[in-house]
Formats: C-alpha cells, sequence, structure tokens
C-alpha cells in the first residue's frame, strides 16, 4: 500500500511530457470543463450507448418524445432502451442481448438536450468505418500471444502443483492454439520450489506437438540444465530496477546482465533463441517508480547480447496508459517494435488499457495467463498477470486474429483453477458462467 503511494505520488511528474499524440483525444487533466464540453460529451456518451440499439425513424420519433417529457422522459429513454435491449436481438455475435447497465454521463438532463441524431441510425457504415480508422487503425491484424500461465501463473501458488496436473495444462493451452507457452523456470528450487520439478514437465512435454516451450534460466547452469531436458528456447530475467533485481535474482543490473551475456553467448552456440524481460518497467515494489531510461539502458543490453524478443514486465500491475506510453515511447528508440512484447500484471485493473495503447503503438506480442494466474514471489503486492481470456475476448472484439480458441482457454482456465481450490481469475469465464448454455455463441 506503502509502495503504491509513492509511485502514484512519483509519476504524476511524468504527465508533463505524455505523448499527446496518444492522449489528444482524452479530456484536460485538470481544465473545468464547460457546459457545452459537458453537454457535447454526454451526446457522445448517449451516441455510443444508443447508437446499436436506437436505430431507425420510430426510435428517433421515441427520442424525441422522451426529449419532451424532461427529467421523467430520461428514466423512461432509459427504460425504453433497456427494454428495447431485451426485445432486439443485439448486433453482437448474433447473442441474445441482456439488460446491461450502459454507462451514462453524471447529469443526467444533459442527454435530453442532445441533437435527436443522436438516437438515429445516422452513423453510417462509412463514418463508422472512419472512426474505426481513426482509434483502432494502427492495432495489427495478428497479435502473438506468449501464454505464461504454467511458469509466472504458478511460481507464485502456496500449493505446490503435481507435475502431471501442469503437463496436463500445457497439453491443454496447446489444444487451444496458443502457440508459444512458458512451460517452467530452471531456477534454483531453495528460491522457486514450487517449479523445482522443471526438469519433469519439460521432458513430459517434448513429445507435444504445435506449440514452442520456453523456460526461464536465470544463469548458466540453469541454461545447461534446460539443454539437457530438451528446451528449444529460454528466457533470461534482467529488472529495471536496482531493489528489484536484487531480491529476484540476488544480484545487481549491472551483475545479472554479464551472467545473461553468458546465457546468450552459449544459447547462440547452440542456435537457441533467447527471450529476455525486463521486470518493472514502470513501478517497482521498493522504489517506487522507474524511469523509462533505466528500462531503455536494460532493453539496448539485452538487445546488444543477441536477445530475439524483449518482453516489457509491469510486475507489480501498477502502470497505466499515462505511464506505459512514455516508456515505451522511449524503449521504441532502441528496440525495433517487432522485438518487443508487454507483460502486464493486472494489480489494479489496468492491463487491458496497457495492453490496448500498447497494440496501438505497434506491439504485436503479449503476455498472458490463463485465468490470471500468477505474481512473482519477490515483488510484494503483485497480483495475477492478465487473463489470456480476457485478453482473447478484447482481441476477437477488436477482429485481431490469435489463432486462439477461447472457449479452450476457459476450459484450461477451469481445469487449474477447480485444481487450485479457486473460482477463475478471468472476468469473461466469469461473465459466460453466468449465461446459460443454450445462449452463449463463443
Ligand atoms: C538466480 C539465482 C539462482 C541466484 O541464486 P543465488 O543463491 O544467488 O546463487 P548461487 O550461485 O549462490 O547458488 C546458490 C545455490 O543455488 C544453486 N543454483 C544456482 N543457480 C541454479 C539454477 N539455475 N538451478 C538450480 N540451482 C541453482 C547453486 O548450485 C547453489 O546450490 P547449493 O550449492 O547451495 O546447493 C536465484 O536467485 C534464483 O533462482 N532466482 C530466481 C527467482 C525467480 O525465479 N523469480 C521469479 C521469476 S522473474 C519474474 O517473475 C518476473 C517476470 C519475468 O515474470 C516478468 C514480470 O512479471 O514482470
Amino acid at each position: 500500500m506503502l509502495a503504491a503511494k509513492a509511485i502514484d505520488g512519483k509519476l504524476s511528474r511524468w504527465r508533463s511530457f505524455v505523448p499527446i499524440k496518444y492522449f489528444a483525444s482524452l479530456p484536460a487533466f485538470e481544465r473545468p470543463i464547460s457546459a457545452h464540453e459537458d453537454l457535447t460529451s454526454g451526446a457522445n456518451a448517449l451516441m455510443g450507448s444508443f447508437s446499436d440499439t436506437f436505430c431507425g425513424r420510430n426510435d428517433a420519433m421515441e427520442a424525441e418524445n422522451f426529449k419532451n417529457q424532461g427529467v421523467n422522459g430520461f428514466n423512461s429513454l432509459v427504460k425504453y432502451r433497456n427494454d428495447e435491449n431485451i426485445r432486439r436481438p443485439s448486433p453482437w455475435n448474433g447473442q441474445k442481448a441482456v439488460a446491461s447497465s450502459y454507462c451514462f454521463p453524471n447529469r443526467v438532463h444533459d442527454m435530453l438536450y442532445m441533437p435527436l441524431r443522436n438516437f438515429s441510425s445516422q452513423s453510417s457504415a462509412t463514418s463508422f468505418s472512419d472512426v474505426k480508422t481513426k482509434f483502432l487503425g494502427s492495432i495489427p491484424k495478428f497479435v502473438k500471444i506468449v501464454e505464461v500461465g504454467p511458469r509466472d501463473g504458478l511460481q507464485n501458488e502456496k500449493a505446490i502443483v503435481p507435475t502431471a496436473v501442469k503437463v496436463d495444462l500445457i497439453k491443454m493451452l496447446v489444444s487451444s492454439g496458443l502457440s508459444v507457452i512458458e512451460a517452467t523456470s530452471f531456477v534454483s528450487p531453495k528460491w522457486v520450489p514450487q517449479l523445482a520439478d522443471a526438469k519433469d514437465v519439460l521432458e513430459a512435454i517434448q513429445c507435444v506437438q504445435g506449440a514452442k516451450f520456453p523456460v526461464l534460466t536465470p544463469n548458466l547452469k540453469g541454461f545447461a540444465a534446460a539443454v539437457a531436458a530438451g528446451a528449444k528456447e529460454v528466457a533470461i530475467f534482467a529488472a529495471a530496477s536496482e531493489s528489484f533485481s536484487r531480491s529476484n535474482i540476488n544480484c545487481s543490473i549491472k551483475d545479472s546482465l554479464y551472467r545473461y551475456r553468458e546465457v546468450a553467448h552459449a544459447a547462440r552456440n547452440s542456435s537457441i533463441p533467447v527471450r529476455g524481460y525486463i521486470s518493472c518497467v514502470v513501478g517497482c515494489p521498493v522504489e517506487g517508480a522507474v524511469s523509462p531510461s533505466q528500462v531503455v539502458y536494460v532493453a539496448k543490453a539485452l538487445l546488444d547480447m543477441g536477445c530475439t524478443e524483449i518482453s516489457l514486465g509491469d510486475t507489480i500491475g501498477v502502470g497505466t496508459p499515462g505511464t506505459v506510453v512514455p516508456m515505451l515511447e522511449a524503449v521504441l528508440e532502441v528496440v525495433p517494435v517487432e522485438k518487443l512484447a508487454v507483460h502486464f500484471h493486472d494489480t489494479y485493473g489496468q492491463a487491458l488499457s496497457n495492453i490496448l495503447i500498447s497494440l496501438q503503438m505497434g506491439i504485436r506480442t503479449v503476455d498472458s495467463a490463463v485465468s490470471g494466474l500468477g505474481g512473482c514471489p519477490y515483488a510484494k503486492g503483485a497480483s495475477g498477470n492478465v487473463a489470456t481470456e480476457d485478453v482473447v475476448y478484447m482481441l476477437n472484439g477488436l477482429g485481431v486474429k490469435t489463432n486462439v480458441d477461447l472457449e479452450k482457454v476457459i476450459l484450461a482456465g477451469d481445469f487449474i483453477c477447480k485444481h487450485l481450490g479457486r473460482s477463475p481469475g478471468s472476468k469473461v469465464a466469469k461473465a459466460l458462467s453466468r449465461i446459460p448454455e443454450n445462449a452463449s455463441k463463443l
């Protein structure tokens, strides 16, 4: 809690250099909102909320009627909208709509004075596609999801998950179409006893086709053990924060980079690709805010030692687009976008917005963990990773291809959560479990 407060305090100074390019359309931070702007934002919010349900001349007339009835009319308007939502099939996936709580502007009277066109179908296909291009045009058509559940997800569990369960989980994740699944870590079993069976897990999945199974290797000892067990890809993990480096891998950033250079060199000699992680890219549980220049320093070092991909980790999940964008802008100066991945934990519920803005900046690889499992044993207060189900759901909604079958990931999440004795950590899995089977057209 203390750490979070400190971070929040320090982050405010970054706002001044948050690039306007990505935030120009947001309301100003402290400027008072004028009556006109308030009205306009009310109109836009309502237009967004109603555009899929209020379409056609009759709707426009209904809206006009409600508008003329004053404040009571507003309540009737909302009721009408909800009734219509229930009565009419939703355009979304052909699934029957349920009455949902749309987000209305705070000052409800504003809606009664909105131009009538906001209730009609005048937002034609062409204008929609303009809007889509403006806000979503830079999003890639395909996103690679790196599933980190079996490693990042299980490394922090109190109970040690049996090897057979880990192997079954990995197999279920492969069958969902996930093409990269981080299987385990060849770290010290004294430090991370949850993954002490790394050798057995990796050996058990050698015959599984259809996915790559990178593993974490903190030093040459781990690298040698991983290769002996059949690893064909490895990952090294540095930190942008000095304190976190010491608590996570028991050495300074400088020493860790020295160790990782050895691992990268050995990997190159065996033609094994190396992914490089950077932890604490926006905030550290000990030091608070982490500056983009610290991340750039480590990113450049990892790139220079030959990492084929660099994953930027918000280890304790404190980032918002306000801090993620300047960090990414700085890293993009030294690392080509196609080599970058983002790795968000969802402690403050910011992961999906951080992923969205990262995609808008051209990132094409996203890490996530089935059912939102995870956390780092050496990052106090860190909660789970963003849930793979939630990421896939958002990407499906954006029309971005992932080749991942959402239903199958949900089944995998269900499987591991049952084993851990808890309910699914994915919002999508929770929501869909409440919808009767025959109503879901997943
Ligand atoms: C790095 C070390 C090994 C240094 O650990 P150390 O204690 O400083 O190392 P050491 O060289 O002094 O060795 C101590 C003992 O560990 C053994 N040892 C040494 N290396 C290995 C190895 N590879 N495999 C197995 N055993 C090993 C070594 O042989 C020796 O055994 P002893 O002689 O006492 O019996 C230790 O600190 C460690 O294992 N740390 C791992 C911590 C970890 O896994 N953290 C979580 C992953 S990072 C993360 O979650 C962040 C990320 C990537 O997800 C991104 C994000 O979320 O943002």
